[in-house]
Formats: structure tokens, C-alpha cells, sequence
């Protein structure tokens, strides 16, 4: 049997680990599908050039009240398709041959790994290797609701969607978090007429509450958006797929040609036999970890989606760096820093938050104020004419430090930044307001804006 030093499952955020401090080290790097991951193959990277290619597509729709007339005259799909792949498909081929034929001290295995026990993995290709230490990174897959015909009706996730083979007329999409709000987007930008299906009353839900109660309310104005809803079947039509919902007003269906399920990921833990190796669990099914990166097992670490409290890309690139520098120097560890982890939904409108929502505050009794700022307000804002954007804080009053900050609008997802390195950096709301100066008339007068409307002690 052969033996190595180091055993890395999953080539998403763990194929970073291994670099030139570890060049004589034995290494083994087990791959189950394509090598990169979720972000690179299915994930962020295609999903925001498509999100991009969306915008662009959505621009001649707002163009009118602006006073410029324009149409958006056609969406090439396949062309769109096979640009954004061309460009991925290399990278993952090109990181796979890396890392399988040049890098002399590392060995690839192309299996479904599953642990035997705690130091013993079956690789999945034949051939059961034993290990020192061993750095879990399986990521998670989607989750398939138990919906009565489902399977049999067909049905996408995002691992599919991306690559179909033409563009659907119509779109169901299952779900109201993430992917269905940044798929929506991409979908109806493109002229697919998009029915969303959530089960609470808000889309978002995690969303600061009014930050989520704008965007269901913007939705509305652009997809048939249903809420409340409990899915109780799927059935296949000459057409297309139908479901059959409960609703607020008794039972309904609705039809289109393509159903996109996205009710969230759940952790690849399953399909590891993680427990013969004797690992600890949270009941949802991921590894747990201690803030080193450590799980039950002092010799196995964990990383990103299979771990983790946050299914994000950054998050799982921060923990990689975090055991990489772990596994290098065991005697002086670094402990993960999950402080202020700023997530950003790239939908129309784009939100974009960090820290605290001001439900989460009030939950936890401290003590906090509170400021908004409209786009509308801000001069960026009248030039892009925008009516629906705002920026909302969250600051402990006695200090001026923020607790809390979510934007929805326009580059959402840019304009959080200079808040997020304050929370990560402790600069105070005042000091950062008036402490620098802001280009004007530029979008970040927004969070100038915001920061000096918070009622501070
Ligand atoms: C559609 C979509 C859009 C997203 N957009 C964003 C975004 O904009 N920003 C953001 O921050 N995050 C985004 N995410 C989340 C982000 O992609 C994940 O958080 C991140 O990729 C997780 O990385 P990871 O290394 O933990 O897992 P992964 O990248 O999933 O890597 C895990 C790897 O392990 C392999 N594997 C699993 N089990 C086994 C096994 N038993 N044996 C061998 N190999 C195995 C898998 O095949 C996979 O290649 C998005 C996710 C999706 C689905
Ligand atoms: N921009 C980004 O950073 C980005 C983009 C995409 C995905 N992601 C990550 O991937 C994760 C998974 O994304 P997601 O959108 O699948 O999950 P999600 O957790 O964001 O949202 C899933 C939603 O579906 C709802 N739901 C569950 N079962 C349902 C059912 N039977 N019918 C209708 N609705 C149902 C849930 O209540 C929830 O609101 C996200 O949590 C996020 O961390 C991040």
C-alpha cells in the first residue's frame, strides 16, 4: 500500500495548498470530477460571466429614462455559452495537467475517495492509500428537495444550467436564495421569461430584512415571483415540466420548458464515509472544525463548503491559506478569522452586506443605531436615475465602529469594500467619514453619506 504525507481531497480551494515549502513532501490529490471545483467549473467564475454578459444585455431596457432609446436586438446564446467555457474548460484541464505531470512529488487520483479509517483512504480508482496527514476539501453539491415525480420529471441544477443547448422560452426556478436570484437575473436579461418559487414570504430571507423586502419588492416588478409556496409535485409535459404548488389561495400549477432547482448545497461529507475515520459532525452533515482548521481527528484538517459556516468562495480561499500555513508550521498555528465575512448576491440589483443584519442585533440586545442612504440621494445616483438603491448601516453608538453594513444597488458588491476594511481594521465611523477624502461625484459618496447619518453618542 502505498504511503504519503499528505492526502488532499477535492481540487476546488484545496489544490492551493501544496507550494514550494512542500516540494519534498510525498502528496496525494484525489479528484472525483473535473479539477478546479465548484467556483472555476460551475460556480462563481462562469455564473458571473454570465451575470456580466446579463447587465449588458439589460442595458437597453433602462436606457429609456435616461432619454436614449435602444433595443437589445439579439442574445446569442450558444456564442455566449462557448465563450465563457472555452475560456474555464482550459483552466481546469491546464490545472489538472499541472499538478498530474509536472509536479514530481504529487500524485493524482481521479476516484470517489472514501476513508476506510483514519489514516487509510480508498481512492476510488483501485487503489487504497494510506496517509499522515490528510486535508479534507469535498466540497458540497446541490441539495434535490423530496418533490413527489421530480426525478423522473428532469429538472437542472446549477451544474447543468449554464451548459444548455439552447435558451429556454420559459424558466421555472425552485428556490429564493443565491443562485435563483442571480440566475433570474441572467435568464430574464436574455428574454426567458423566469417564474420564481420561494417557500417564505420574502426572497433573500437572509438578507437584512429591509434590504430583503426591497429586492422581493424589485423582483416582483420583473419575474412572476410566487412566495408561500410548498411544491407537492413535478410532472413531465409535451413541452416542458409542470409543477403542482400549495398556496396562500389553495392549490396551482405553473408551466415552462425548463425547471431549475436551486434550495440550496449540502455538504459532500456523505460521500466520503467521513465517519469511519471517525470524524465529528453538525447534524446538517459538515465536518466540524476548530478555528485552526482541526477536526476530531488532530492529523485530518477541513476547509470550505464541507466545513464551513459560509458556502463562499473567499471564505474557502482564506481557510486553504489557513491550513496551508497550519500543515507548514504545526507548532505555531493560525487560527481562521471569520470576523467580518462580506458576501454579495450579483442579481439585479446587486446586494452586498457584512457583519450584522439588524434582526441579528436585536437578537443579540446590544446596543446599536442605525443610518440609510439612498442612491436617489447621492448625485452618482440622480445621474443613473436609480429610485431603488440604498446603503444601510449598523454602528454601536458609544464607539462609532460599525456592526453591520448591506447595500442593495448599483456595483453593490464594490462599493461595500472601503466599509468591510473599517469592520476588518476597527476605523471608527467619524474617523472614516471625515479622515479621507471621497471622489465626487462618485458612487462611494453613498457610504460617505450613510456613515454621517448614523445618530452616534
Ligand atoms: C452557482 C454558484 C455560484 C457561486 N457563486 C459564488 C460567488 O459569486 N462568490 C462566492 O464567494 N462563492 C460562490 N459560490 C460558492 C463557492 O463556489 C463555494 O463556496 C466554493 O467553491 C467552495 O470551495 P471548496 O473548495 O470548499 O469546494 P469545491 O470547489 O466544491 O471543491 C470540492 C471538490 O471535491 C471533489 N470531491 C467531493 N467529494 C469527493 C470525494 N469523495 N472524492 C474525491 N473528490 C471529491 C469535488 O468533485 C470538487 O471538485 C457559488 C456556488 C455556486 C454553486
Ligand atoms: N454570489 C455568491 O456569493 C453566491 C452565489 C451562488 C451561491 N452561493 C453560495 O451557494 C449557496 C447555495 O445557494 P442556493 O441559492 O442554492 O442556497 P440558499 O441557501 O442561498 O437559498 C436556498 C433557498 O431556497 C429555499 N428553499 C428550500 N427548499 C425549498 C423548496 N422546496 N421550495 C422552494 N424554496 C426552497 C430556502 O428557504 C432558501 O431561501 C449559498 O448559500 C451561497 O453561500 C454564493
Amino acid at each position: 500500500m502505498r504511503h504519503f504525507d499528505l492526502v488532499i481531497i477535492g481540487t476546488g480551494s484545496g489544490n492551493s495548498i501544496p507550494n514550494d515549502a512542500m516540494a519534498d513532501w510525498k502528496i496525494a490529490i484525489l479528484e472525483k470530477g473535473t479539477f478546479g471545483g465548484t467556483c472555476l467549473n460551475v460556480g462563481c467564475i462562469p455564473t458571473k460571466m454570465f451575470v456580466h454578459t446579463a447587465d449588458q444585455a439589460a442595458a437597453p431596457a433602462n436606457a429609456k429614462k435616461l432619454g436614449v432609446d435602444a433595443t437589445l436586438d439579439a442574445v446569442h446564446w450558444p456564442e455566449i455559452r462557448d465563450r465563457i467555457f472555452n475560456r474555464i474548460d482550459p483552466i481546469a484541464e491546464g490545472g489538472r495537467n499541472w499538478r498530474a505531470n509536472e509536479n514530481a512529488n504529487v500524485t493524482v487520483f481521479e476516484g470517489t475517495a472514501t476513508f476506510e479509517d483514519a489514516h487509510t483512504i480508498n481512492t476510488g480508482t483501485g487503489e487504497t492509500i494510506t496517509a499522515d496527514r490528510i486535508v479534507i476539501a469535498a466540497g458540497s453539491r446541490p441539495t434535490i428537495p423530496a418533490i413527489a415525480d421530480l426525478e423522473t420529471t428532469g429538472f437542472h441544477t446549477s451544474d447543468t444550467i449554464m451548459r444548455l443547448d439552447e435558451l429556454p422560452e420559459s424558466l421555472i426556478i425552485l428556490g429564493s436564495g443565491f443562485i435563483a436570484s442571480e440566475f433570474a437575473h441572467v435568464f430574464s436579461s436574455f428574454g426567458v421569461k423566469v417564474t420564481l418559487i420561494g417557500r417564505s414570504n420574502l426572497l433573500l430571507r437572509h438578507e437584512d430584512l429591509e434590504i430583503a423586502e426591497r429586492f422581493t419588492d424589485v423582483a416582483k416588478q420583473k419575474w412572476d415571483v410566487r412566495l408561500q409556496r410548498k411544491t407537492t409535485r413535478a410532472e413531465k409535459t409535451p413541452t416542458g415540466v409542470k409543477l403542482h404548488m400549495e398556496g396562500p389561495d389553495g392549490e396551482e400549477t405553473v408551466e415552462a420548458s425548463q425547471l431549475l432547482v436551486a434550495v440550496g448545497r449540502q455538504p459532500n461529507t456523505d460521500l466520503l464515509d467521513a465517519t469511519k475515520a471517525g470524524l465529528e459532525l453538525h447534524s446538517d452533515g459538515r465536518i466540524k472544525v476548530d478555528e485552526y482548521q482541526r477536526t476530531s481527528q488532530p492529523h485530518i484538517l477541513a476547509l470550505g463548503d464541507i466545513s464551513s459556516d459560509y458556502q463562499l468562495k473567499h471564505v474557502a480561499n482564506h481557510e486553504s491559506r489557513v491550513v496551508q500555513h497550519n500543515l507548514l508550521n504545526p507548532d505555531n498555528p493560525i487560527a481562521s478569522d471569520h470576523r467580518f465575512v462580506p458576501a454579495a448576491v450579483f442579481s439585479n440589483p446587486q446586494i452586498a452586506s457584512v457583519g450584522l443584519t439588524e434582526e441579528e442585533a436585536k437578537a443579540k440586545g446590544i446596543r446599536y443605531v442605525t443610518a440609510s442612504q439612498a442612491y436617489a440621494s447621492i448625485a452618482y445616483g440622480w445621474a443613473m436615475e436609480d429610485t431603488t438603491g440604498f446603503a444601510k448601516l449598523l454602528a454601536d453608538p458609544a464607539t462609532g465602529q460599525l456592526i453591520g453594513a448591506h447595500i442593495i444597488g448599483p456595483q453593490a458588491s464594490s462599493v461595500i469594500q472601503p466599509l468591510i476594511q473599517a469592520m476588518s481594521f476597527g476605523l471608527d465611523a467619524k474617523s472614516m467619514a471625515r479622515g479621507q477624502y471621497w471622489i465626487h461625484p462618485a458612487m462611494p459618496e453613498l457610504v460617505e453619506n450613510a456613515l454621517l447619518n448614523l445618530p452616534l453618542d
